[in-house]
């Protein structure tokens, strides 16, 4: 068991088919690090060293396993100064690092139907905790922070001012990710290049222009719904197709064909998970691998217009840093605008996939939402 008052700061970052956590001294140094995957009757727990399969059929249960785990480990709620958790849609005023008071929480619940794959699995871990432990502090960090930076017109749908005035504009989410990964490739590069186009690509997947270490454009929209071709969820679509779903299915039908039953799970039949679809190769597996690398690419065309040109490209996520084939896929399609990679640096998922002299560099990077929200729940309880 390790030492058990080394941990100050929980991080809960509960994603669409994960719950990932972190533990942190107040200094910032990692402690511990895990979480579970493939939420389901035979989930994997990973904590340290430890690694087996139980029993988590949806992210309640998954949470509880996780918890008692930690414990296990020293972990002890009693012991942590602070808990943060990633929050994935806190509309438009919500947007900067928060501690949960019952109005945030009642924020953050208003914004539900925006990220119906997110929004209520994180209010049940924030129910959870207050639950057993009532006077830890906790502390919300949002995924839309990062894209306040895009310019208004990116920001605007072509729609009448009152309805964007209601919050019917873009956001942009994987901002905690996309925020980390500048300071990860500025160390790494040693100067963070100008014209950054990164993609965080997970069961959500989203690409993000970066211009001098700000978003200036990204392929997640009201909801985190848009954009690239995603484990379950549709990526961009004609608004037409989607009245046309509410008209036969009704809305609740046709949201749920659009965040669970489409994407990858759609075109391949039922599986969302990329790992599964590559080792399967059977045609509609392929097909729905071929749909999501040109959709990247595509959608990689807009943001490189955005900024006007490129300069680097990252890689992160569950595919994204550990997907070969994928990330050669998405390359393969941007020798146009310069990109570059070794095959060997991208089989080994090296951080460095470029040669040196390359013009547009190449890079994979770990997505550090943990430690970006961490840092956020260190500043605003412990630093206080
Ligand atoms: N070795 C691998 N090869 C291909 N895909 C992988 C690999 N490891 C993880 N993935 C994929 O990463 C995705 C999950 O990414 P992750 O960022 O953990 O998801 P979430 O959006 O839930 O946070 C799944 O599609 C999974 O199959
Ligand atoms: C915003 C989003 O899609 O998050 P995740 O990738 O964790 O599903
Ligand atoms: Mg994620």
């Amino acid at each position: 068991m390790s030492d058990p008052t080394c941990g100050d700061v929980l991080v809960l970052n509960v994603g669409s088919s994960s719950i990932k956590c972190a533990v942190f001294d107040s200094v910032l140094h990692e402690v511990l690090r895990g979480g579970i995957e493939g939420l389901g009757p035979q989930a994997t727990l990973r904590l340290g060293v430890l690694r087996r399969d139980v029993e988590a059929c949806d992210h309640r249960a998954a949470l509880a396993v996780l918890l008692e785990a930690l414990d296990a480990q020293g972990v002890l709620l009693g012991n942590l100064r602070v808990v943060g958790h990633r929050v994935v849609h806190g509309g438009p005023r919500l947007t900067q690092p928060v501690r949960i008071t019952p109005q945030v929480r009642d924020e953050i619940a208003l914004c539900t139907p925006l990220a119906p794959l997110h929004n209520p699995h994180h209010l049940a871990a924030m129910d959870a905790l207050a639950a057993l432990a009532p006077d830890l502090p906790q502390v919300a960090c949002f995924d839309t922070g990062f894209h306040a930076t895009n310019p208004e017109v990116a920001l605007r749908y072509a729609l009448p001012q009152e309805l964007a005035d209601n919050g019917l504009r873009r956001y942009g989410f994987h901002g905690l990710s996309y925020a980390g990964l500048v300071e990860r490739l500025e160390t790494l590069a040693g100067a963070l290049p100008d014209r950054v186009l990164a993609f965080h690509l997970g069961n959500g997947a989203s690409a993000c222009a970066i211009r001098g270490g700000h978003s200036v454009a990204t392929t997640m929209g009201y909801s985190p719904t848009d954009g690239l071709t995603m484990g379950t969820r549709c990526g961009s679509i004609d608004p037409s197709v989607v009245l046309r779903l509410a008209e036969e299915r009704g809305i609740d039908g046709a949201r749920h064909l659009l965040d669970h039953g489409s994407g990858l799970a759609g075109l391949s039949g039922g599986v969302s998970d990329m790992r599964t679809l590559e080792a399967r190769g059977d045609p509609a597996s392929r097909f729905a691998i071929d749909h999501f690398i040109y959709w990247a690419r595509r959608h990689a065309g807009s943001l490189i217009a955005a900024m006007q040109g490129l300069d680097a490209i990252v890689f992160t996520g569950g595919i994204g840093e550990n997907s070969a084939m994928i990330r050669a896929g998405i390359l393969d399609g941007l020798t146009w605008a310069g990109a570059r990679y070794d095959p060997a640096k991208n089989s080994r998922h090296a951080p460095r996939l470029h040669d040196d002299g390359t013009l547009v560099t190449a890079w994979v990077l770990p997505a550090e939402e943990e430690r970006m929200i961490a840092q956020a729940a260190r500043d605003l309880v412990i630093m206080a």
